[in-house]
């Protein structure tokens, strides 16, 4: 059934339409026009917003009352500028939120979320001078109202941490930290859940005494919706707009109701009408519970009639439409008075340059490090763990990586001796007979192998099969003869003393790391073996040398070990993933409370934020630094040749970058589960990618071009550089290491920062 012109004239003139100008929109403390916000994808939207007008006068209180889950603190987070709608406009003591020089996010706003948002290890007044410090305020005056608010709201003694306090005491700590500074505008999320009607009263009586003088506003949202028979206004939320925006005493008396409730009932029920005529919905809201916003104007546009034809949807503000089967039909007086007249640009203070260097205040910077140091104290144990993680860490590496494997066992079949009769004893001397075992002595001693002797070839090989062992040797009958035979005849030794004088290992070669020590150890076990024995027959054991001379090496030891070459890349990545864990987490753990929104409100800004964490990690970093290395390089003592203060300014300048991949860690993500994925997942490409377990030279190409770009490939160099070779800063390998780290310290910076600014919600 379609709707014919004259009702829609008709409509036209009963509903009263408040057009919204310029000065309405500036002088109302608060003013929402055609606000439109969505969840979801484009596809599948989850409307929350839908087209809502809202207008709270200065100096009154506004209750902003609707289901739960209808979109209360939605339409509270775009007030405060925390989130962004995806139409319509707002504005706040006269400016757009997030506009500058709009005092809104600022002191001029009081902003108390649902949930507790404070840190639990604060004291109350600990708490109140934060929240005081960021707000202007100087610590006297904190301390001059802490007793009041103390009285006020009931609390315990000021000197508790407020996480031994209820869940209700939190939620008063809360309020007396929103109402401290008396801002202009108080926005409270339910202020009174939890709280007992006697104190709910001193609330209320409070909030009416702060309004008289016309000076405070309150938007305030309850779920006990009789007790904002004490505001001034109140708004009925549902289904994505209001039902309702009136005093409450005109709303009880124009719809004859007993209470609030049961205004907001009926208004609902009108809502649902679906099933009704439409034609029958005036009658029912003129006649039936006489709808005074058709009298009177009480409750304006604010009806919504669902039919079976259509919807009619009408609310506070500019426009009332009538949604048919055919279309949205609009029901507003006169067409060009729905659209209201554009607005000049906002009176913006000029800035002078001097405002824009201006990033950060030294208030609020004071606040937030005292805010950071304060929680680091009130979590020693923590801190502990924080400093003594890395030192652990760093421990674990050198006790277990790049150390020679000690008792590689080899099964031997020695067919010189006799075994298991005759056993493997003989001392070294130009005559022995059993050179076999003066060898396999050798390599026992000075290598730590354990050789094992066995009867048949069978039974030992059966024991490397089994993994019992890491190789069988099997000597010929005569193999010292064979071997003196070598010596004596030169170049006309017989064959058969060449195959004799051979041992024959079957390794087994599946772990390439002990098979590389085997074969390392049998070989220079033999070199050593040989020159002895040519020693003690008074030959000149360069005779069987091999021709290469090891002169002293022009940088590193004679016997370079693989902890060496890996420290310097497990410094950097102890020192950079912990920085990132550490920064992710404490932003992560203040965004997820609702601490860091309730900052942003009140005049903090993300700059800020970084900076007070930069300073604050920067101090635990150096501890952690400290720690690492003395372990490290003094008390381990592992190779370090070079300047300490390289060492020590590359390590910190690696710890400054994983903070700064922490700042996008947590700006990217949204929880921490995610923010440790993310984390891990970038640790192992890292640690693969750096060169740090194993050289860049050995990698494909391609992947070598992604290596020498990553954040500690050219920082691993540069410290393995200053370490082990002594060069300075003003070789091009290391100080490409600081360039490289300080370019991924200004990306990282940039990320965060552009994230932060664009990032929806
Ligand atoms: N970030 C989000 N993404 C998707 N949906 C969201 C998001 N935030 C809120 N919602 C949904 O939007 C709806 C309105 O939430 P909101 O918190 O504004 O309701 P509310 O009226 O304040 O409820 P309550 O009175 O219970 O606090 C809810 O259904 C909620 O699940």
């Amino acid at each position: 059934m379609t709707e014919g012109p004259n009702d829609l004239e008709l409509r036209r003139r009963q509903f009263k339409v408040q057009m919204s100008t310029v000065n309405t929109r500036r002088q109302n403390a608060v003013c929402v026009r055609r606000a439109c916000k969505r969840y979801g994808t484009k596809s599948n939207p989850y409307v929350i917003l839908d087209g809502l007008n809202m207008t709270v006068p200065k100096g009154c209180i506004y209750g902003l009352l609707g289901a739960s889950g209808c979109g209360k603190t939605t339409l509270l987070h775009c007030i405060v500028g925390r989130k962004r709608l995806n139409s319509g406009e707002i504005w706040v003591l006269g400016g757009r939120p997030g506009s500058k020089g709009s005092g809104v996010p600022g002191p001029r706003v009081g902003y108390m979320p649902q949930e507790v948002a404070l840190y639990g290890e604060f004291t109350i007044r600990e708490t109140l001078k934060y929240f005081g410090w960021i707000s202007d305020m100087t610590t006297a005056q904190v301390e001059a109202k802490v007793e009041f608010f103390l009285n006020l709201l009931m609390l315990p003694d000021a000197d508790r941490q407020v996480k031994n306090l209820s869940g209700g005491q939190q939620r008063r700590v809360s309020l007396a930290a929103t109402l401290l500074h008396e801002p202009e505008l108080l926005i409270l999320d339910e202020p009174t859940a939890g709280v007992d009607p006697l104190i709910r009263t001193s609330i209320w009586n409070h909030l009416v005494e702060i309004t008289k003088h016309g000076r405070t506003t309150v938007i305030i949202t309850t779920h006990y919706i009789d007790e904002t028979r004490q505001a001034h206004q109140i708004g009925l939320m549902r289904g994505g707009y209001f039902l309702a925006e009136e005093s409450p005493e005109r709303l009880i008396s124009q719809f004859n109701a007993e209470s609030l409730e049961d205004v907001f009932l009926k208004l609902s029920v009108i809502q649902n009408m679906g099933k009704r005529r439409r034609s029958s919905i005036l009658q029912t809201v003129t006649d039936t519970i006489q709808v005074p916003s058709i009298t009177a104007g009480a409750v304006n546009e604010a009806i919504a009639v669902d039919d079976e034809v259509g919807e009619i949807s009408g609310e506070f503000g500019d426009s009332v439409s009538m949604t048919t089967r055919t279309g949205r039909v609009s029901i507003a007086p006169e067409p060009t008075a729905e659209i209201p007249p554009e607005l000049p640009p906002e009176d913006e203070p000029e800035r002078s340059f001097k405002d824009y260097l201006k990033v950060v205040k030294m208030n609020h910077m004071r606040a937030l490090i005292w805010k950071n140091f304060l929680w680091m104290w009130r979590n020693i144990p923590v801190m502990i763990f924080i400093i003594g993680l890395p030192v652990g860490q760093a421990i674990l590496f050198c006790w277990s990586i790049g150390h020679n494997p000690a008792g590689i066992r080899v099964s031997v079949v020695n067919n010189e001796i006799d075994y298991p009769k005759d056993m493997c004893n003989e001392t070294l001397g130009c005559n022995s007979t059993r050179l076999s075992c003066v060898y396999m002595d050798f390599i026992t001693k000075n290598y730590s192998m354990e050789v094992e002797y066995y009867d048949s070839e069978l039974e030992a090989r059966t024991t490397v099969e089994k993994g019992q062992s890491w190789a069988m040797m099997v000597v010929p009958h005569n193999f010292s003869q064979s071997l003196k035979s070598r010596l004596d005849n030169g170049r006309d030794v017989p064959d058969w003393d060449l195959v004799s004088s051979l041992i024959s290992v079957y390794a087994d070669k599946s772990n390439e790391n002990i098979a590389t020590f085997l074969t390392r150890d049998l070989l220079f076990g033999f070199i050593h073996f040989f020159s002895s024995f040519l020693t003690s027959c008074e030959i000149d054991p360069r005779i069987a040398g091999l021709p290469l001379r090891w002169e002293d090496p022009v940088y590193g030891y004679e016997e370079p070990n693989f902890t060496d070459f890996a420290a310097p890349g497990v410094v950097l990545t102890i020192i950079f993933f912990m920085a990132v864990a550490l920064t992710s987490g404490a932003m992560l753990m203040e965004r997820n409370e609702g601490i860091l929104e309730r900052s942003l409100v009140n005049g903090i800004n993300g700059t800020e934020i970084l900076f007070s964490h930069v300073i604050t990690q920067f101090v635990v970093m150096l501890g952690q630094t400290i720690m690492v290395l003395l372990f490290t390089f003094v008390i381990f003592q592992l190779t370090q040749d070079g300047s300490w203060v390289l060492v020590f300014t590359l390590t910190i300048l690696a710890g400054i970058c994983g903070m700064c991949f922490g700042f996008v860690v947590s700006c990217v993500c949204d929880n921490e589960r995610s923010a440790t994925y993310m984390a891990l997942g970038s640790f192992l490409p890292i640690v693969m990618l750096c060169g740090i377990i194993w050289p860049i030279e050995a990698m494909n190409d391609y992947l070598r071009l992604v290596s020498y770009v990553l954040p500690l490939t050219q920082a691993t160099d540069s410290l393995r550089c200053v370490i082990a070779r002594n060069w300075d800063i003003n070789n091009p390998v290391v100080h490409n290491g600081f360039i490289s780290l300080l370019i991924w310290i200004a990306v990282f910076l940039t990320i965060s920062i552009l994230v932060l600014k664009f990032k929806k919600g």
